[in-house]
């Protein structure tokens, strides 16, 4: 489904603060997998993220989505950033947040009204429609944004640091949310964390980037059954040797 080759990125090309921050990354996301991205702090996560998404061209190497190379931002794949507060629009009621991508995408209002109710209800949110934002916790704020990235059933989610700004119970909750929206809608995610239990708990493979400028330091394997459970499978002892492993790659840079 996503097919990365020799991605390189600098920022401010041919001016004295050009930067490096990826200098090679190559992998393959296939169709229905979970893949989390994890490295060192400044390691180029969003960067990667950014080009994978179409928001952001690579220096040099590709891209594919779907067999085609990444032009813009296709209309099968939705991003989630971490900062919730920031991507919903404080004006506009949730049910109209959601509606945004339906609008842009020429659905009509009938069709928009029963998708908007399908994936408030898929978030855990039934009856907050009429509610902003801001009236919501950040939990059930970030549980919008989801909502609004799965309103167009897109292909694949990608996901920025997405509970990053919540408590950590909330987190668990949202870890599991996206576990059973990913199930229940076939849908194929990559997820950058820096947490690296987030990142053994959710995923089928682990991408493991070097600090900047990020190459790919490994790419580990979860042999993980499913469904997972916050309690039983971070107690299992598959999950302590996959947490350790990853720290070895992560904090060795
Ligand atoms: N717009 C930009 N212009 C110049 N340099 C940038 C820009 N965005 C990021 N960088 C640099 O690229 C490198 C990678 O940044 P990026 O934010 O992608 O890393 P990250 O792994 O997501 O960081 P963190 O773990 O802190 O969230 C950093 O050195 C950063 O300073």
């Amino acid at each position: 489904m996503l097919s990365v080759r020799a991605l390189q990125k600098a920022y401010n090309v041919g001016k004295p603060n050009e930067r490096l921050a990826i200098a090679d990354v190559t992998f393959d996301v296939a169709k229905g997998e979970f893949v989390c991205v994890v490295g060192p702090s400044g390691a180029g996560k969003t960067t990667l993220l950014r080009c994978l998404s179409g928001l952001l061209a690579p220096t040099s190497g590709e891209v594919r989505f779907e067999g085609a190379p990444l032009q813009e931002v296709p209309a099968r794949l939705s991003v989630v950033f971490q900062d919730y507060s920031r991507s919903l629009m404080p004006w506009l009621t949730v049910n109209r947040n959601v509606a945004l991508p339906l609008k842009v995408a020429g659905v009509a209002k009938r069709q928009r009204e029963d998708r908007i109710a399908e994936v408030l209800h898929a978030v855990g949110l039934g009856d907050v429609g009429r509610n902003y934002p801001w009236q919501l916790s950040g939990g059930m704020q970030q549980r919008v944004a989801i909502a609004r990235a799965l309103a167009h059933q897109p292909d694949m989610l990608l996901m920025d640091e997405p509970f990053a700004s919540v408590d950590a119970q909330t987190r668990f909750d949202l870890e599991d949310l996206i576990l059973k929206v990913r199930s229940d809608l076939d849908i194929t995610v990559v997820l950058v964390t820096h947490d690296i239990d987030e990142a053994v708990y959710l995923a089928d493979r682990v991408v493991v980037l070097s600090g900047a400028p990020s190459r790919v330091e490994e790419i580990v394997p979860v042999p993980l059954g499913r469904p997972r459970n916050q309690l039983v499978t971070r107690s299992e002892e598959t999950f302590a040797q996959l947490r350790r492993h990853l720290m070895e790659l992560v904090t060795a840079h």
